[in-house]
């Protein structure tokens, strides 16, 4: 049995760092592990200037450990108001993508895009400046099943997009589906994925059997089994186009056990370990470097990172809250054990 895994740093492709004194609690754990991390803009307001991008990209440095060599690469939050100006102002400060949320889609996405099709100009800007395109992969409207939106969102928005923008390159955040999965495959180049531990580790029983079961509860909504094991196979499969983003979005332990409790679950505490957990329950470790170090730098053209973390075998039980004396946040999987432990230095 593998006693310690040493790989190249990974980095995280779709991570919530939130503000304010939610940032400060939150940030260290990604920068223990991760190299670079793409941040999300649904802060309240979103982040849709350079400006903002920047202010933001400072407050995230000022909340991360002296020594930590961690690099957040800011994205902006694509608004009916986003023109090709903006666009170009981001290129030439650094921001390596835009995200899209449907407007009402999921958490902060109220200011989100009505209609993608009259973005047309902005992403064709995107395109040519080699700003890429990060989807929240699902539609909104109301007599869509919350199970069907992910399908519905590929048929009806990503396809006819992709058709449109053939130049533009686009990440499926957080994928749930065996649709998308295949989707993805059945693309001959610019799409790629992230998949979460969450969805990796999971299904709706998990969230559903025995009670419901709010610190489950994310968007897009964990599916059944049957879509489970087709993430879970193409994320061991050496595909490239598939790779690491937790989507750790943190919240307050009472805005989730509520009753209307809001989506996303926070693993960036132990993101690493439970990626390590699914590849090694999957008879798959020799394949998580690639997934969580390689494949994503690649996609997004950037260099892989050149120093090493090292994950330890030595079982621990994950905490039944954190930061209990500020903002109580329950981890992912609490109470369950995870086999391993992230090596200091
Ligand atoms: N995934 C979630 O359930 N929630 C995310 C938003 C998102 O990534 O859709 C959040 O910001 O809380
Ligand atoms: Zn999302
Ligand atoms: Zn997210």
């Amino acid at each position: 049995m593998t006693d310690s895994i040493t790989l190249t740093r990974p980095d995280d492709w779709h991570l919530h760092l939130r503000d304010g004194a939610l940032m400060q609690q939150v940030t260290p754990a990604s920068a223990r592990r991760f190299g670079r991390a793409i941040v999300m803009p649904n802060l309240t307001p979103p982040v849709t200037t350079t400006a903002e991008a920047l202010a933001y990209r400072e407050r995230i440095l000022g909340a991360c450990p002296p020594e930590s060599a961690f690099t957040p690469l800011m994205t902006l939050y694509l608004t009916d108001n986003t023109t090709p100006e903006m666009i170009r102002e981001a290129a030439a400060q650094g921001i390596i993508a835009c995200k899209l949320y449907p407007a009402g889609a999921t958490t902060n996405s109220d200011s989100g895009v009505m209609d993608i099709r009259k973005l047309q100009a902005t992403l064709e800007t995107m395109a040519e400046e080699g700003i890429l395109l990060l989807v929240h992969g699902e539609v909104t409207q109301a007599e869509i099943d919350i199970f069907d939106r992910e399908k519905a969102f590929i048929d009806n928005v990503l396809e006819p997009l992709l058709s449109r923008l053939p130049e533009l390159r686009v990440v499926m955040e957080h994928i749930t589906t065996a649709d998308a999965a295949a989707f993805v495959r059945s693309r001959e180049r610019n799409l790629g994925a992230t998949i979460t531990p969450q969805h990796l580790l999971f299904n709706r029983n998990h969230l559903l059997v025995g009670g419901i079961r709010p610190h489950f509860y994310c968007l897009p909504i964990l599916k059944r089994r049957d879509h489970q094991e087709a993430l879970r196979e193409v994320a061991i499969s050496g595909d490239s186009r598939f790779f690491l983003g937790t989507d750790s979005a943190p919240h307050d332990r009472y805005r989730k056990e509520s009753a209307c409790g809001c989506a996303g679950c926070y693993s960036a505490f132990a993101a690493i370990e439970l990626y390590a957990q699914f590849f090694e329950e999957a008879g798959a470790l020799e394949r998580l470097e690639d997934f969580a170090s390689h494949f994503g730098p690649d996609f997004y053209g950037l260099p892989r990172n050149n120093d090493r973390i090292t994950l330890r075998r030595a079982p621990w039980t994950i905490p039944e809250v954190l930061h209990e004396d500020a903002e109580p946040i329950v981890p992912l999987n609490a109470g369950a054990t995870l086999n391993w432990q992230l090596a200091d230095g």
